[in-house]
Parts: structure tokens; sequence; C-alpha cells
């Protein structure tokens, strides 16, 4: 690593107006990753390179990139149809269109003497399909690709692109390029390329990724870890707060309105949970009950494209103090300078993903403050599962004084629609399979959850019927029919302030009433039925049986009468063996041989 971190002392010469792009940008000196990585990776090697978030990882390949392309400036530049020079992918749409923003900044400096350059945004968006990315590409001939893994290879498969002149691959977020969720396609997008190119992975945490990085195909990779003892930037303050479940929404609207910031991004667990809690503050905010000039915003991965970066653009452009709720789709790489407060509202699944977060403030030396909220018992041991990973964390004692009337508001909040319930059910079913997907998950387990306190967390009037919590709470702790309110209401009566939901509801209500009703009926002439029967079926018996018994009698006497009818004892004794002789083969019956019935 070069001992100057002046832009002079480069181990490499950079083109005059990429200095002036540089010198116009107020970036004074170089940071350390870019002063060991910018000479690399512009000369003929493959890099690694690992440094904390924030420390300025894109231009130290947006700069290799310009600079190669114009080095041999009149072969690369001017690059035959259908073909391009360097290829960045990255893992969300926010991203890629970031590095876009970054290469386009430089390029913005190029003299109009220079080859104009041009760079393409290859992401998935519903209003442009691959075939207009390609129109774009035959019409504009960009030089520098930019996209996710799966719209970028999806555009790679048409013939018409070629791919021989692609001279550099960056892959930015490699360690989640190469785990599970993308390895296929980065693969397939490698098999594309030419072998002879030089390729560059980017990450805060990309020891992760292990030898996976060995499936790019680099040829003598340069390590570059630019890394402190400890795994975050110094200007990012780190804390933790212990909060009972039911009081951490409580404790988000504390913080909220009363620590000072400029921008703040909460993490939540999952999209729904995004969206319900999201009204919810919405609303606290219609009403006065947080700052008046606070913005509030919500991203998450199920919104369209488009959607989620207009959204991402309000937030970078709100000039009062915003809040942005999302999920980690905004967790790796955004930079959003002025963000100076993050909220984790539960712990990430993925433990890489706490660095993520956290580092989305404390950027190129702002000072920057990050507060993971842990459910009060087990998850405490998660503070000495980061320090064995060099991340350490200071506690802040929550104001434990619990808002007047907060749970009251919230729950009329919710009785107030339907679809808030229903919302709220939703969020807490995918809550708790979100947690079962903790990688440690020795702290986050299932069987310590406070499940009922977490239903008070999500608004919940009754406790849904689900195996993990028949499983989890003692019999005795759940209340009466699972009712989490005082007096439990009618659901049947539970409206949807939506017309539509509701007129769909109450027909769905009527026919469900009409098939139970059915059954009722069934059931009820079934056991009537059931009684008919068996009472017809015991009077029968009873009626065989003195018919049989009549018979018998009558079959006996009429034997004797055929014997006579002397009265000596002789005769007497022969009458009695004849009963005998009967009473032996019915033994079973009672009612059969009784010698005193003859
Ligand atoms: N030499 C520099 N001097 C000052 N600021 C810089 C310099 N280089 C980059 N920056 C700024 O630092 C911020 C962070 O840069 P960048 O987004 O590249 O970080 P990163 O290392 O990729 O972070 P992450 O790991 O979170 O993606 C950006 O706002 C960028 O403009």
């Amino acid at each position: 690593m070069s001992k100057s971190l002046s832009w002079n002392d480069l181990n490499c010469s950079i083109q005059p107006w990429i200095r002036i792009a540089i010198d116009s940008m107020g970036f004074e000196t170089m940071t350390p990753v870019q002063a060991s990585t910018i000479p690399m990776f512009s000369g003929n090697k493959d890099v690694v390179v690992e440094s904390v978030t924030g420390s300025g990882k894109t231009v130290s390949f947006v700069i290799p990139i310009l600079q190669k392309l114009f080095q041999d400036e009149e072969n690369n530049c001017k690059l035959k149809k259908g073909h391009f020079f360097a290829l960045i992918i990255s893992p969300t749409r926010e991203l890629s269109s970031q590095i876009q923003s970054v290469i386009n900044s430089f390029l913005s400096y190029l003299p109009e003497d220079k080859t104009t350059v041009h760079s393409q945004l290859l992401v998935g968006t519903n209003s442009a399909s691959v075939r207009d990315d390609l129109n774009d590409f035959f019409d504009k001939r960009p030089q520098i690709l930019v996209g996710t893994p799966g719209r970028v290879l999806d555009f790679l498969k048409n013939a018409t692109v070629k791919t021989s002149s692609c001279a550099m691959v960056v892959l930015d977020e490699a360690d989640k390029l190469l785990d599970v969720t993308f390895e296929k396609d980065i693969e397939s997008i490698l098999n594309f390329l030419p072998k002879q190119r030089r390729t560059g992975l980017f990450s805060a945490t990309l020891s992760s990724a292990g030898a996976d990085i060995f499936k790019t195909g680099m040829t003598n990779p340069v390590r570059i870890s630019v890394k402190s003892k400890m795994s975050a930037p110094g200007s990012l303050k780190i804390h933790y707060m212990t909060v009972k479940p039911r009081m951490k929404l409580q404790l988000l609207v504390s913080i909220l309105k009363d620590i000072r910031y400029k921008k703040c991004i909460v993490y939540f667990p999952t999209c729904v949970s995004v969206t319900y809690f999201y009204s919810f503050l919405k609303y606290l905010g219609e009403n006065s009950l947080l700052n008046d000039d606070l913005h509030i915003y919500s991203l998450h991965g199920k919104l369209q494209t488009s959607s989620r970066m207009t959204t991402l653009a309000n937030f970078v452009d709100t000039l009062s103090s915003a809040v942005l709720l999302t999920t980690d789709v905004a967790a790796r790489g955004i930079d959003i300078p002025d963000v100076d407060l993050v909220i984790q509202f539960d712990p990430p699944t993925d433990p890489d993903m706490f660095l993520h977060r956290c580092g989305r403030t404390g950027r190129a030396n702002r000072n920057g403050k990050a507060i993971t909220f842990l459910n009060e018992g087990r998850e405490e041991d998660y503070v000495h599962f980061l320090r064995v990973k060099n991340i350490q964390l200071d506690e802040i004692i929550p104001d434990a004084q619990p808002i007047d009337g907060f749970e009251n508001r919230f729950k009329k909040w919710v009785l107030h629609d339907r679809a808030r319930f229903d919302h709220g059910i939703k969020a807490y079913v995918a809550f708790i399979r979100y947690y079962s997907k903790h990688s440690a998950s020795s702290i986050f387990r299932l069987a310590s959850l406070d499940y009922i306190g977490l239903a008070k967390l999500y608004g919940l009037i009754r406790l849904p019927r689900m195996p993990e919590i028949t499983r989890n709470i003692p019999q005795d702790e759940i209340p009466e029919a699972g009712w989490l309110i005082e007096s439990p209401i009618n659901l049947d009566e539970f409206s949807y302030l939506n017309k539509q939901m509701e007129l769909a509801r109450i027909q769905n209500l009527d026919k469900s009433k009409e098939v139970s009703d059915k059954r009722k009926l069934k059931s009820e002439l079934k056991k009537k039925n059931m009684a008919w029967s068996n009472k017809l079926e015991a009077k029968e018996s009873k009626v065989n049986r003195k018919q049989k018994l009549a018979a018998k009698r009558k079959a006996i006497e009429e034997k004797i009468s055929q014997e006579g009818s002397g009265e000596d004892s002789a005769t007497e004794e022969d009458w009695k063996e004849l009963v005998r002789k009967n009473k032996r083969k019915k033994t079973s019956s009672a009612v059969q041989g009784n010698f005193a019935d003859l």
C-alpha cells in the first residue's frame, strides 16, 4: 500500500480528465483502498478487495475501467457494433443504478475531443424488456454495462451481443453474488466472457465467500484487505438496546421523536412488516404524533422497480429529516451520505448483513450511529457473538417510560379496519418464519421467543393458531380462546374500510354460513336418524325374544302332553330331565330353562 494518500503519489498514471473529475468531486485524498487497488486493477492484475463499508470501493474500480478504456483509445473506445468493454454486476437494481451514476459523474468531465463513452443499465423493470435493452445497446453503443445478474444473463444470451471485447468484469458485493442466490447466473455470465480479461471482486465482507472466489476463473489475483482491528469503520458507532418485544414499536417512535438526526434508515425483517409499520407510522405522522417535518418512506423487494427507484431518489433528495423503512434490499452498497442513523428493528438472519446495514451510516469518515434492538433474554448473546467477529457493540439503556396511551392507540388503529388486522397477522407469521432462518440459531431460537409479547408488538387481538405457538407456549399461559384484548369482538362483524373487500367478505361470510348451516342440518338429521333406528332395533329384538320364548314354551308343553301327564314320581322326573336338557342347550341365555317358568 502506498504510504501517501495524495493523488499525486498514486502508483500509476491516470488520464488528466479523470484527475480533473476527482478534484471536482472533492476527493482531496485517496482512501486506503483506492491507493492499493487502482494501480493493481489498472495494471494487469485480477483483484480481490475487502474493505470496510463506505471506504470508497466504487471509485477504486470505476477509475481503472475508465483508465484502461482510454489506454488504447483508438481500439477500445470505438468498439465494433454489438461489442462492449466492461461489465459490472451488483446484486440489486438500486446499487447498479448508483454505480452507473458514479460512472456518469466521471464521464461528465470527459473533454469534447475524446470519443464519447456511454454506460448502460441492465436491470429488470416492468416498463422495459430485454428487447428494449438490446435496442438501446445497438442504438447508443455503450462501452460499459452495469446490471443485476438475471437481466445481464438474459441480455448476454442474445446472439447479437458480442462478448469478445469485454476486457474487464467487476463483481461488486461479490460474496453475495457468489452465494446460492446468484451463483448459477454468475457462472453462466462468466462463461459468456473471454478468459483473457481482468476480474475484480469487491465487498466489505468478502472473507465469507471463502474458496468460492476461485469460481470466477481469476489468474493469480492480488488480495487487498484494508481493515483495521475492527470490522467497521472508526467513524461508525454501533450500539444495542435490550427491549421487551411488546415495547419495541414505542421505543422506535421515541427514538424517531427524541434523537436528532438528518436521515435515518430502519431495517425490518420482512417486506410485510415494512408495509405494516409504515402505515402505522404514517398515521402517527398525519396525526401530529411524530415530528412535523419528518418524511417517511418505505422500500422493499415486492415493490415495482420504478417505485423503488423513485422512493430512493425522494429519500435522497428530501431536505428536511427523513426516515426510510426497509429490508435487506437496501442493506448493501447504498450510499446516501447524510444518513446519520441506522436502526435495526431486529438483527439480520445473516450476520454479515449486520455490518452492511450499519455501514449505511458513518461513511467516508462522516460520523454515524447504528442501533440494534435485541429482544430481552437470549438475544443478548448476539453482542458476544459479534465481538468474536471484531464488531464492538455498546449498550444504550432505553428510556423505560412507556408512551402514554400508545398501546390503546395502536389497538384502535388496528380495529378501525379489518385489513390492518389481516396485515398484522401476516407480518407476525412472516416474522416467525424469518426467525427460524437465523444462521446463528443457538441464539435466535424459536423456543425462546416471547410469542405473546410479539403478538402485542404486531397489534394482534387474538393469537393465530400456529404449531410454533402450541408447541412453545405452555397451555396455561395461552389466554382464553387466544384473545389478547379484554373484551373479545365478534369477528363476523369486523369489517374492511375498502368497499370492495367488505362486499367480498360479506359474500364469503354468507356462503360459509350457508355451508355451515347445511352441515349442521345434515349432522342433526344424522343424529335423529341414528336414534330412531337404534330404538327400532331395540324394539325388534325385544319382540323377537318374546316370540322365541313363547315358541319354546309351547314346544316343551307339547312334548310333555305327548308323553302323558301321570302324577307319579318317575314321570315328574322325566319332565324335569326334559327341562334340564333344554336348559343345557341354552346356557348362554338367562331367559331360557328356568324350571319355575314351566
Ligand atoms: N477519495 C475519496 N475521498 C472522499 N470521499 C470519497 C472518496 N472516494 C469515495 N468517496 C465517497 O465515499 C462514499 C462511499 O463510497 P462507496 O459507496 O464507494 O463505498 P463502499 O466502500 O463501496 O461501501 P459499501 O461497502 O457500503 O458498498 C461515497 O459517498 C463516495 O463519494
